[in-house]
């Protein structure tokens, strides 16, 4: 589903955030990427959908060479990924509803089907009550939720997700494990940068370990 080839990034020519990564990710595996801070790890998820591409290598996304995409290509790529900011990125002056159904608003779906999906996940986020509160009005937990479910409503091949749990509490963390665990059942492929220790050995799943750019600990399924 992911694959990076010998990829390196650099955002001046002083500064080389990925030095010669390779890895691969197949369909439905669920990874880690961790490391120290500086590592390269958001680096990474930004050449993943495409925000970034490499000064030098390929990386291959569902089968297609984001390297050799175009410009008018990338928003039909995005579409089938996920992504969950540091910040959340929510809309402050949308509601919650507002918010997640955005996502199926560019698919074009109708106003009736979008609002039985959105409240639907929601509802499994535990969010139903607040489907009208505007973000900041929430708690730093319930943002990330909203987040998370903007991110999955339109069940998306790839979930990418940045530091995820930073300001949370343990109850908020095992919500948010859950629920990747719950997308990635369901057969998204999902990748989580973080530091959080306990949250990568509370999940038992692949981890990749990044340090100065370069993966030191996990690069392959067979490794
Ligand atoms: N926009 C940018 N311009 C220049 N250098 C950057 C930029 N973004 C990141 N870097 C540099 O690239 C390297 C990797 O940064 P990156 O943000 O990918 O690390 P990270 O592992 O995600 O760190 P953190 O855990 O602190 O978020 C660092 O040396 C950083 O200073």
């Amino acid at each position: 589903m992911i694959q990076l080839h010998n990829v390196f990034l650099s955002y001046q020519k002083e500064v080389t955030a990925l030095h010669g990564i390779n890895l691969h990710v197949p369909r439905g595996e669920f990874v880690f990427l961790t490391g120290p801070s500086g590592a390269g790890k958001s680096t990474l998820l930004r050449l993943l959908y495409a925000a970034l591409s490499p000064t030098r290598g390929q990386v291959v996304i569902d089968g297609q060479n984001v390297t050799r995409m175009t410009r008018s290509q990338i928003p039909y790529l995005r579409r089938s990924i996920g992504v969950v900011f540091q910040d959340f990125k929510l809309l402050p002056n949308r509601t919650v509803l507002e918010n997640v159904a955005i996502t199926l608003e560019v698919l074009g779906w109708s106003k009736q089907d979008i609002n039985k999906k959105v409240f639907h996940i929601l509802k499994q986020m535990g969010l139903e009550h607040k489907i009208n509160a505007t973000p900041l009005r929430l708690s730093g937990g319930e943002q990330q939720r909203v987040a998370l479910a903007r991110a999955l409503v339109n069940d998306p091949k790839i979930l990418l997700a940045d530091e995820p749990t930073g300001n949370l509490d343990e109850e908020n963390k095992d919500l948010i494990l859950n629920i990747f665990r719950d997308a990635n059942i369901r057969g998204t492929t999902v990748v989580v940068a973080t530091h959080d220790r306990r949250l990568i050995e509370h999940s038992h799943k692949r981890v990749v370990t990044l340090e100065k750019g370069k993966i030191v600990e996990g690069p392959d399924v067979t490794q």
